[in-house]
């Protein structure tokens, strides 16, 4: 099982040049030095977070999630803390099924009937008040 090596803030802050280029997303350390020409929004942006937490600036982009994948491909390793759902010594494996989890709009736990029960009960209670009235209309008629 692979493991990745465990990287301070500080560490990561000594990779801020263009020939070696790492930053922070998401808890987990990429080195970017090769993507840097390659990235469509321009190497400027990826420099001015080289060496930092670059979390908050790749979400508020709103990157794809074909970019949210391509980070795997540029991890080196996790930041020191940073604790990944369940355990810190994340394989890859572990670190994509981390990953798909965090893209998962869960479910908030309610049971599939209930939808049913939302959508179907207010059509039940029309028709029902429907019915009444068609009834007594008739009952009318015939008194
Ligand atoms: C860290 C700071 C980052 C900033 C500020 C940033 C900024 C941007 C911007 C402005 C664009 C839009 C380009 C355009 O439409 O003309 C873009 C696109 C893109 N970026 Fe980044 N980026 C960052 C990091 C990354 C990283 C780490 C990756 C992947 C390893 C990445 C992958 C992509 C991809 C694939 C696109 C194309 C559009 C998409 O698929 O969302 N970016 N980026």
């Amino acid at each position: 099982m692979a493991e990745y090596t465990v990287f301070s803030l500080s560490q990561v802050a000594q990779h801020k040049s263009k020939k070696d280029c790492w930053l922070v997303i998401d808890g987990r350390v990429l080195n970017l030095t090769k993507f840097l020409e390659e990235h469509p929004g321009g190497e400027e942006v990826l420099m001015e977070c080289a060496g930092k937490d670059a979390t908050k600036v790749f979400n508020d982009i709103g990157h794809s999630k074909s970019a949210q994948k391509l980070l795997l491909k540029y991890q080196v390793g996790v930041v020191q803390g940073y604790t990944f759902k369940g355990d810190s010594d994340v394989s890859i494996e572990e670190t994509k099924r981390n990953e798909m989890s965090a893209f998962v709009i869960k479910d908030d736990h309610m049971p599939k009937y209930a939808t049913l029960v939302k959508f179907f009960l207010p059509l039940l209670l029309a028709a029902s008040y429907f019915a009444y009235t068609w009834l007594n209309a008739g009952l009318l008629l015939e008194a």
